[in-house]
């Protein structure tokens, strides 16, 4: 098939090169010239394990393309991905700006009877919202069909989730739409569910919101056993024993980040009340994700009076490891808390520290090598989980001047913590007080 990639984002970038690589042409269509430019030259503009040799691999075969040109971009496809970004309003709804402009463009440029398939995340009622835009502009006379096709993908694990991803959801009123799509997604070999527009829109967002409320439950026992003396991890275990509740998302820690759980719980919110309907349990997982944001903070609290001039180091500044991904990070609040408060701060993190430049505080040092940011320093945060931190040995925090951890990802194990002179506080677990803390 020929198929055009609107955007490329995460989404786009990734639908493009795993389409491409079960043997379909696909030319990827960007309005942001620059990252065209880093594109066509192989080099992929996120971090993702596997993507950019993929990207290239097919590239080299002639079955992806990249283009700013829409009109040859849209030459002639037989399906159009839309995978642009929908952003969060000021008002926590979704800002739908950016889909609309690529439907008003398919109108401009459409020349032949197409399929178009949003990947995009998008309130109820777009798809069909998409389609009138579409043919009330269109140029030609040709038929338009839309499809909801919501993308699942982690990032960090974006094309395993591509080739192993648990479902493949399909939303349609056409028949004939639907069955070209899940022809187009066999070669995935990925289980397909097919249903209409307006479920398929929902499975995303009820999806997402799920999870993000499998999170926000977890960190909120955390908080309990951290009072009554239990360990969090072993509750966890203990529940994702029970098939119906299973073990995944139950990691507690400092709560969700990143491009989607954050502002797709909130446009669940609104779209709920735009239809006079009060999602109060999500209100709660939302507020309570904020309040866990700020734990490791208040864990420092507890231990210092004032971080004036103590030096913090920070270990991991992506909202998740395998990614460079900044968005909604935990690192922004906890680093603007600790700059804003007199604190000297030394980052870390392998792949997101580029980011965190344009986007953290100015006052923040990065260095290269962890021990770098531990060497001399007061207290050490650990913000992301990377492999790196957690399979560091401990006697390295014996580098601090009087070694205090603070762990919002729970990396060790405490049986392996306790053997060494380091005060280690993690989430939802019994603290390890090896020493008086002296300020
Ligand atoms: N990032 C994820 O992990 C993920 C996973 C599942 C679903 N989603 C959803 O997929 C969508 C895209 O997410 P993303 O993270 O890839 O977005 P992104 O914001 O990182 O990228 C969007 C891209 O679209 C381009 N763009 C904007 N307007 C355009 C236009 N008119 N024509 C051509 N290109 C245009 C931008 O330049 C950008 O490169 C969102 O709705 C998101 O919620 C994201
Ligand atoms: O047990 C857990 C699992 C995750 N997280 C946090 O939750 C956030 C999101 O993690 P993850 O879901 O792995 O990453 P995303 O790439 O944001 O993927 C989510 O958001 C995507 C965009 O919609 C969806 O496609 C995916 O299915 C969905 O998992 C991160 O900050 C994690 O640290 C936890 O705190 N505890």
């Amino acid at each position: 098939m020929k198929i055009s990639v609107v955007g490329t984002g995460y989404v786009g970038l990734v639908t493009g090169v795993s389409l491409s690589e079960i043997g379909h042409t696909v030319t990827c269509i960007d309005i942001d010239q620059a990252k065209i430019e880093t594109l066509k030259k192989g080099i992929s503009p996120i971090y993702e394990p596997g993507l950019e040799k993929m990207m290239l691999d097919n590239m080299d075969e002639n079955r992806l393309f990249f283009t700013t040109d829409f009109l040859k971009g849209f030459k002639n496809p037989d399906v159009i991905y839309i995978a642009v970004g929908t952003p969060e309003n000021e008002d926590g709804s979704a800002n739908l700006a950016f889909v609309e402009q690529v439907a008003l463009d398919i109108a401009h440029y459409v020349n032949k009877d197409t399929i178009v398939v949003t990947k995009s995340t998008v309130p109820v009622g777009t798809n069909h919202k998409i389609k009138q835009i579409i043919d009330f502009h269109l140029k030609m006379d040709v038929k338009i069909e839309v499809v909801s096709n919501p993308e699942f993908l982690k990032e960090g694990s974006a094309i395993r989730d591509s080739f192993q991803g648990d479902r493949i959801v399909i939303g349609a009123d056409s028949d004939e739409a639907s069955t070209i799509i899940e022809e187009i997604n066999k070669p995935f070999g990925v289980p397909v569910y097919k249903t209409d527009i307006r479920s398929a829109e929902m499975i995303k967002y009820a999806s997402n919101a799920f999870l993000a409320t499998k999170i926000s439950f977890i960190n909120e026992i955390s908080n309990i056993c951290e009072r009554v003396g239990a360990n969090v991890e072993e509750v966890a275990t203990g529940m994702g024993l029970d098939k119906r509740i299973g073990n995944q998302f139950l990691n507690a820690g400092i709560g969700y980040g990143g491009s989607c759980f954050p502002k797709d719980t909130k446009a669940l919110i609104q779209i709920a009340g735009n239809v006079h309907y009060d999602f109060e349990l999500l209100k709660g997982v939302v507020e309570v994700n904020k309040k866990q944001q700020r734990l490791i903070l208040d864990k420092l609290h507890d231990l210092f009076m004032s971080i004036h001039g103590k030096k913090v180091a920070v270990l991991g500044l992506a909202f998740k490891p395998d990614t460079d991904d900044m968005r909604e990070a935990a690192s922004i609040v906890v680093t603007e808390y600790l700059v804003e408060n007199g604190a000297e701060v030394v980052a870390w993190d392998p792949v997101a520290a580029h980011n965190a430049k344009h986007i953290l505080r100015e006052e923040i040092k990065y260095v290269d090598a962890i021990e770098e940011a531990l060497g001399g320093s007061d207290v050490v945060l650990i913000l992301t989980e990377w492999n790196q931190v957690k399979n560091l040995d401990p006697k390295v925090f014996l580098l601090m001047n009087d070694p205090i951890v603070i762990d919002g990802r729970n990396c060790f194990k405490l049986g392996e913590i306790q053997k060494y002179n380091v005060e280690y506080h993690s989430v939802g677990r019994p603290s390890v007080l090896r020493r008086k803390v002296f300020l």
